[in-house]
């Protein structure tokens, strides 16, 4: 038998059993999420599962969050919200509230996911857990509420697809181009049920900000699961964000795959030869060099959400935008994708050179992202957007469109007002912006 990819080892040592792609398994689960869209739902399952008075099947890794209606936008959503509050007291749960941030952000940040876990998600960006060496997956809220109750769940283990990448990322060039190229390349659907491996040096590289950006984005291709295998930077990530060391070894040969696993194919790429790419309406496969649509009009830029709300990612937008003002034929709107986030923000300035630009920032959350509140698009708007999806009617009307693009490619095109190459104004050339404007206009 041939070796094993890292779903393979994870989903074998989480059934106690030796298995391969296709088997089917019942493992147990380390961590389980809902939140205050999917956890009322969950909830439900779960009750009737355990009886009215059941028991979660470990309080202390259950974990809900109020993020995509926060705050309430709505009385639906304050019910909901009261729901959740209420099934977290009463259980024991982790609860985090209106302001604390995106589920998927303060799992990772308040340290409830480590290297080597299986988590079972009800959202579908639970892939994101991968960046940390982790199992993470989307599950409904049927599914939720079940594992909930019993501490497991049952798989097919998924089939791999590898990306490499070697080299060093030229100027400008993020994990968000290079997940873009990945989804442009198989399609939305290229790794249905599949996991996606991330390797080669250019990955081994990323700080952990942007492995999280990678994996993230598996579900885009319709990955089950995304991976980067966990390392020294993964240890000290835990150890800074948490004040803990990973519990588990990130050297342990089960949280890596072996040279001989079986993939359904590897995609290698050269870093240098990747250019800042956008995904254009309505499909993040839809991804091209930003060259091709330089000059596109824009109404909104957003930037936020689970895969670009970071602190680094609103770092590099606002390197872009200190002492400058967004063109005044747009509009820009910042969510930070935690609390800490925006502390950080507030700290460091970056609220105010962002205030400064005319930007409206605001609570941390999921904001316009579903399109539910906080910048929602109208019929004629065109938004860019740091998001992860740009389906019709992703963030309003189905009659916008939204480009997907990085941080710096949203930071350059708000100084511009049209999708702009963020190598046009490099934040490590800073000096050189208001020059490269002279030459635009
Ligand atoms: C509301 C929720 C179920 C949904 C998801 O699972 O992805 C949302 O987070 C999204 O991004 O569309
Ligand atoms: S930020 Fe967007 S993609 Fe992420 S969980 Fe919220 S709604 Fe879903």
């Amino acid at each position: 038998m041939t070796g094993k990819t890292f779903a393979e080892k994870q989903l074998s040592g989480k059934s106690g059993r030796d298995v391969h792609a296709g088997d089917y398994v019942e493992a147990e689960i380390d961590v389980a999420m809902a939140h205050d869209i999917t956890g009322p739902l969950a909830f439900q399952t779960f009750d009737e599962v355990t009886g009215s008075d059941g028991a979660l099947f470990a309080p202390d890794r259950t974990v809900f969050t109020i993020d995509h209606h926060a705050p309430a936008d709505g009385v639906q959503a304050a019910n909901n919200h009261n729901a959740l509050r209420e099934f977290a007291a009463e259980h024991g749960a982790h609860q985090y509230d209106v302001g604390d941030g995106i589920c998927h952000q303060v799992l990772v940040e308040e340290g409830h996911v480590g290297p080597g876990d299986l988590v079972v998600g009800a959202d579908s960006h639970s892939t994101t857990y991968g960046g940390l060496g982790a199992f993470g997956t989307g599950v409904g809220s049927t599914d939720l509420g079940t594992a909930m109750a019993t501490g497991d769940l049952w798989f097919r283990v998924p089939e791999t697809r590898r990306f490499e990448v070697e080299g060093d990322l030229p100027e400008a060039v993020y994990a968000k181009d290079l997940v873009l190229k990945f989804i442009g390349d198989v399609g939305f659907a290229g790794c249905t049920y599949m996991a996606a491996e991330y390797a080669g040096s250019t990955v081994a590289a990323l700080p952990l900000h942007e492995r999280f950006v990678l994996a993230n984005m598996a579900i885009e291709m319709g990955g089950k699961a995304g991976i980067v295998e966990p390392d020294e930077r993964t240890a000290r990530y835990l150890e800074a964000q948490t004040g803990r060391a990973p519990s588990t070894d990130v050297d342990d040969p089960a949280l890596h795959a072996d040279p001989d696993a079986e993939y359904v194919d590897v995609h290698t790429y050269r870093a240098e030869e990747i250019a800042p790419q956008v995904s254009t309406p309505s499909n993040p496969e839809n991804a091209v060099d930003v060259g091709k649509v330089e000059g596109t009009e824009i109404d909104q830029l957003f930037v936020g959400t689970c895969t670009n709300g970071r602190f680094e990612d609103m770092q590099v937008v606002a390197d872009v935008l200190e002492g400058e003002e967004i063109a005044p034929n747009v509009r820009m709107v910042v969510v930070p994708a935690s609390g800490a986030v925006y502390q950080q923000m507030l700290e460091t300035g970056v609220l105010t050179t962002f205030v400064d630009a005319g930007a409206v920032v605001q609570s941390a959350g999921c904001g316009p992202c579903a399109g539910y509140h906080q910048g929602v698009l109208g019929d004629s708007d065109v938004c860019l957007a740091t998001a992860n999806r740009n389906f019709p009617g992703r963030e309003g009307s189905m009659k916008s469109s939204v480009y997907l693009a990085s941080p710096a490619t949203v930071g350059a095109s708000a100084l511009y007002g049209e999708i702009t190459d963020p190598r046009r104004v490099d934040t490590s050339r800073y000096d050189d912006v208001a020059l490269a404007k002279g030459a635009r206009s």
